[in-house]
C-alpha cells in the first residue's frame, strides 16, 4: 500500500512529504494539493503546497551538493544509479498502484511504467560511464595557418543543478529519464513532479534516498505548477529545464533566463496510409496507437490520414477492433480507463461535439461516464473541425480521407506540432520520401508512434519541443564542453 513498509517515513498518515536535505519533510506552508482519483473522482491523496522559501532551500542545497558529487567518480555514480534502479524495481507493486489511483494508468501498465524505469536509470548509468568516459583530442595543424603547437583536450562537465518537470501520464518514467542523465553527468536535480501522479513520483524519489545518493543533491518539491512553477522555472539558481508536458512549455521557454533547454511538448501524430499497405497490421497499430491509455500520449495516433480507396476497409478493421477494447476501472486493467479529470473530459467532449456539429460520422455512439469515455472513431473527418488539429489527449481518434499522398502529408506539416508520425505501405521507396517530406522529429515506417525504446533519440520540431531526448542525448545535454587547451613552446609532429 502506498505509504506504508519502507515508503513509511513519506507520508504522515494524511500528506505525503516533500523531500530536501536527504529527509521527508511536511511544508511549513501547512496547506497540501488534493490528488483526485479519475475513477472515484474522490481525493485519493494528498501531498504538501511547499513554499518558496522551501524552493530557495532545495536549491541552495543542490548547489553545494552538486559540488562534491561532480568531484565523486563516474564509476561511484553509476554504482548508486545501478542501486537506486533495483531498489525501484524491486518496490514496482506499490509504485504502480499509485499510478493506477492518481492517473488511472491501466494495472499492468503501471508495473511496465515502473520496471522501465529501473530499465532506463541502469541503461543511464551504464551509457554513461562510456560516454562522459571520453573526451576529444584536437590538434592544432589541421587548421590553415597553424603548426603542431597546440594539443585541446575536451571533456564533458555537468552543467549544475537541473531542474526537472515531468507530464502526468509518465510521472516516473519521465522523470527518471530527466533523473538518470543529470546524475550520471555529475548533476545535482531538483524534482517538481505533475500533481496527478506526485505521490508515484514520491515513492520512486525514496529510492534513489534508499539507494544512498548524498543528501542535497535530488530533492522533490510538490505542489501546484501553476503555483509554484514560475517561481522554479525563473530561479537563478537553476541551471538547465527538462520539461515534458502541454503548452506550459512554450510559455517556460520565453521566461526562462538564459539557461539550456529541453522541451518534450504536445503532438498530432498523423498515421498515413497508403492503398499497398497492410490494413491488418495498420488496424493493430491505429488501435494500439490510437487508444492506449486512452490517448493519453504524446505519441499517440492522434489523426490517420488513410487514402480513399482503402478508407472503408480499414475503418471497418478498426472498428472490429475497437468494438473488442474493455471499458472500465484501471485495478480491472480495462483498456480504457478514466481520462486524468473532469476539465480533461470536458475538453475533449467539446471536441467531439464540434465535430458532430460539422458532420463527421460516428463509428460508435458517443459516451462518457464522469471522466470514463468510451473509445470513438470518428470517420470523414474534415480540416475546418477542431479535431483535425488539436490533440485531444483522450480515447477520441479522426479519420481524414485523403485522395493523395500529397495531401496527406500538406495535411501533417501544416499542423504546429510535429512530434512523430507514421507511414504504412510496402513501398519502402514511398516510404522513405514520406519520411523525408513529413516535418516531425521521427517517423516510424509501417508501426504506430512510439517513444521507446528509451535509448531511441525523441524529439519534436515547431511546437512540439526543443532539443532531443533518449539516454544519450539527454546526458550531452546536461553536460557542457570544457576543453583545456596545452600550448607547447615550439612545434612537434609525431615521429617527426
Ligand atoms: N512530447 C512529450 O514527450 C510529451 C508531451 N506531453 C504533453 O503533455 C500534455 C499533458 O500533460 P500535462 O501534465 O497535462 O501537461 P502540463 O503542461 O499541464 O503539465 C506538465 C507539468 O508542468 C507543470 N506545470 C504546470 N504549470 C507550470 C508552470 N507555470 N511552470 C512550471 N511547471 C508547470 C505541471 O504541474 P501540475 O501538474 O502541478 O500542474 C506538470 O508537472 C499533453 O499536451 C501532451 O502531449 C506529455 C507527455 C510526453
Ligand atoms: O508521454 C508520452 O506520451 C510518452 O513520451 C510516450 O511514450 P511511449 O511512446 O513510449 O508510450
Amino acid at each position: 500500500m502506498a505509504g506504508s513498509g519502507v515508503f513509511e517515513e513519506i507520508f504522515d498518515g494524511e500528506v505525503f512529504k516533500y523531500y530536501v536535505d536527504g529527509e521527508w519533510r511536511k511544508s511549513s506552508s501547512g496547506k497540501s494539493v488534493a490528488i483526485v482519483n479519475p475513477t472515484t473522482r474522490k481525493t485519493q491523496y494528498r501531498v504538501q503546497a511547499c513554499t518558496q522559501e522551501e524552493v530557495n532551500k532545495a536549491i541552495d542545497l543542490a548547489k553545494v551538493a552538486q559540488k562534491s558529487w561532480a568531484r565523486t567518480p563516474l564509476w561511484k555514480r553509476a554504482e548508486l544509479l545501478h542501486r537506486a534502479a533495483a531498489i525501484l524495481k524491486e518496490h514496482k507493486a506499490p509504485i504502480a498502484e499509485c499510478l493506477v489511483k492518481e492517473i488511472a494508468k491501466p494495472a499492468k501498465d503501471a508495473v511496465t511504467e515502473v520496471v522501465r524505469s529501473g530499465d532506463l536509470v541502469s541503461y543511464t548509468a551504464e551509457e554513461g560511464v562510456r560516454i562522459l568516459g571520453e573526451g576529444k583530442f584536437l590538434v592544432s595543424d589541421s587548421f590553415p595557418g597553424n603548426e603542431r603547437s597546440k594539443y585541446c583536450l575536451t571533456s564533458k562537465i555537468p552543467l549544475g543543478v537541473i531542474l526537472a518537470i515531468p507530464p502526468f501520464n509518465y510521472p516516473v518514467n519521465l522523470a527518471v529519464s530527466k533523473i538518470g542523465p543529470a546524475l550520471i553527468a555529475g548533476n545535482a536535480l531538483v524534482l517538481k513532479p505533475p500533481t496527478q501522479g506526485a505521490v508515484a513520483a514520491l515513492h520512486m524519489v525514496h529510492c534513489f534516498h534508499l539507494a544512498g545518493f548524498p543528501k542535497g543533491l535530488i530533492s522533490c518539491i510538490t505542489g501546484k505548477g501553476s503555483e509554484i512553477g514560475d517561481f522554479l522555472t525563473m530561479h537563478p539558481g537553476i541551471n538547465c529545464i527538462s520539461f515534458t508536458g502541454g503548452d506550459t512549455g512554450v510559455a517556460i521557454s520565453k521566461k526562462a533566463g538564459m539557461v539550456p533547454l529541453q522541451m518534450e511538448l504536445g503532438g498530432k501524430d498523423a498515421c498515413i496510409v497508403l492503398e499497398d499497405a497492410d490494413l491488418d497490421l495498420v488496424a493493430s497499430n491505429i488501435v494500439k496507437g490510437g487508444f492506449s491509455y486512452s490517448g493519453q500520449r504524446c505519441t499517440a495516433v492522434k489523426v490517420v490520414l488513410v487514402m480513399e480507396s482503402v478508407a472503408d476497409a480499414l475503418v471497418e478493421k478498426v472498428n472490429a477492433k475497437v468494438a473488442k477494447l474493455s471499458v472500465g476501472a484501471p485495478e480491472e486493467d480495462s483498456d480504457i480507463t478514466p481520462v486524468v479529470s473532469e476539465s480533461s473530459a470536458n475538453f475533449i467532449e467539446g471536441l467531439v461535439v464540434d465535430a458532430k456539429e460539422k458532420g463527421a460520422t460516428f463509428c460508435q455512439e458517443y459516451k462518457r461516464e464522469g471522466n470514463l469515455i468510451w473509445p470513438l472513431l470518428l470517420d470523414n473527418v474534415r480540416p475546418d473541425m477542431r479535431i483535425a488539429w488539436e490533440e485531444p489527449f483522450g480515447p477520441v481518434l479522426p479519420v481524414i480521407r485523403i485522395s493523395s499522398v500529397d495531401e496527406g502529408i500538406h495535411h501533417c506539416n501544416a499542423s504546429n506540432f510535429g512530434l512523430q508520425g507514421c507511414v504504412f505501405t510496402k513501398d519502402i521507396n514511398k516510404a522513405m520520401m514520406i519520411s523525408d517530406a513529413m516535418e516531425t522529429g521521427t517517423v516510424q515506417i509501417n508501426s504506430a508512434p512510439a517513444r521507446g525504446p528509451d535509448h531511441f533519440p525523441f524529439q519534436g520540431i515547431k511546437d512540439s519541443g526543443i532539443g532531443s531526448q533518449g539516454i544519450t542525448n539527454s546526458i550531452n545535454m546536461m553536460t557542457k564542453i570544457k576543453s583545456t587547451v596545452i600550448n607547447l613552446p615550439s612545434p612537434t609532429y609525431t615521429m617527426g
